[in-house]
């Protein structure tokens, strides 16, 4: 993994839903991480932390309320001509959770690929369409006589394979993938990060890979950030974020993970995160610090001392 080179550079990174009314929704609040090319961030939190919605206003599926996306070094969600939304649009995809829902059910399976192929000019002729088509459905482990039926003749597995396929058709540099394996059989989820994993190698892609729960984020991510109630808490190398989480919302996060084996499962003891467990003093600067390099969390001075001490044991 190239870690030198930022490809996204996320700062104070704002949502909010209605704004100023009553019922205003911080799904996103103050969120900054970079994403560097070449590698899987992976982004991790329960239902209703925020993790789509910062996926989304990333993508510029929504406009953010504050802050910057900065995708190369230009701002994604200031003023651009057409041609650079366009451009975005071509750069940057999305994997959604439910690969039904997100395909259109009356179009054939070459039509569902091929549309970015068309609204991008990218084949000479509908020869070049049907062998690209034919193509990506061969590199995403399916065939070419795929192409003529339809979504609902698919499993879920197979359909998700075809989500990738129709991202993949534009030749992004980025893809956003939001929980792409939460609604298949346990079964079929390691075939299909196993073949994210391959088709990010080979190449050369960067992901942002959404998941509830710190169970198979583990195989894929380089790096994992842990957001609770609109908050990145914590991000870290994936290692070291198992080895040595810091924050308890994370700590909580993995004592989820069942244990592959009975006996430590027998044993194993579930922590549940109370926020009000800090105790933060009315004038304490909670900020994103980094403890060790690579390693932050959201924390008071007071814990992030002792944290730092923790981790040179
Ligand atoms: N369009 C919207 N209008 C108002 N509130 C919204 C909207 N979209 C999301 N929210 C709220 O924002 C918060 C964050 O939602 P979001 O979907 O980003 O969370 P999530 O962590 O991705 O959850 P899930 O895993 O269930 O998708 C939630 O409280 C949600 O109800």
């Amino acid at each position: 993994m190239a870690q030198s080179e930022k490809l996204l550079e996320i700062k104070n990174l704002q949502q909010y839903f209605n704004p100023g009314k009553p019922n205003e929704v911080r799904a996103v609040d103050n969120v900054s991480f970079d994403i560097y090319k070449g590698e899987v961030m992976g982004l991790v939190g329960e239902s209703g932390c925020g993790k789509s919605t910062t996926g989304r206003t990333i993508i510029r599926l929504y406009d953010a309320t504050g802050g910057e996306v900065l995708y190369d070094g230009v701002n994604v969600h200031g003023k651009k001509s057409k041609k650079q939304l366009k451009e975005f649009n071509r750069k940057m995809q999305m994997i959604f959770q439910d690969p039904y829902a997100s395909l259109n059910p009356r179009l054939k399976i070459a039509d569902v690929i091929a549309e970015g192929i068309d609204i991008h000019g990218l084949a000479k002729n509908k020869e070049d369409r049907m062998n690209r088509v034919y193509e990506l459905l061969e590199t995403v482990g399916l065939n070419r006589e795929h192409a003529n039926r339809y979504p609902h003749e698919f499993s879920g597995g197979q359909r998700q394979r075809i989500g990738i396929a129709r991202a993949l058709a534009v030749e992004p540099e980025f893809i956003i993938a939001d929980e792409p394996i939460s609604a298949l059989d346990v079964s079929i989820q390691a075939q299909v990060v196993n073949l994210m994993k391959k088709l990010q190698k080979e190449k050369g892609l960067t992901y942002l890979f959404i998941a509830h729960d710190l169970s198979m984020v583990k195989y894929i991510s380089d790096r994992i950030g842990v957001m609770y109630f609109g908050k990145m808490v914590e991000l870290a190398p994936a290692d070291e974020l198992y080895k040595n989480p810091l924050h308890p919302y994370t700590q909580s996060l993995l004592s989820a993970i069942p244990a592959p084996d009975p006996i430590s499962e027998r044993t194993r003891k579930r922590k549940t995160y109370d926020p009000a467990s800090h105790n933060y003093a009315d004038n304490e600067v909670i900020e994103f610090r980094e403890v060790t390099p690579g390693h932050f969390v959201l924390c008071s001075e007071k814990e992030f001392k002792q944290y730092q001490a923790n981790s040179k044991k």
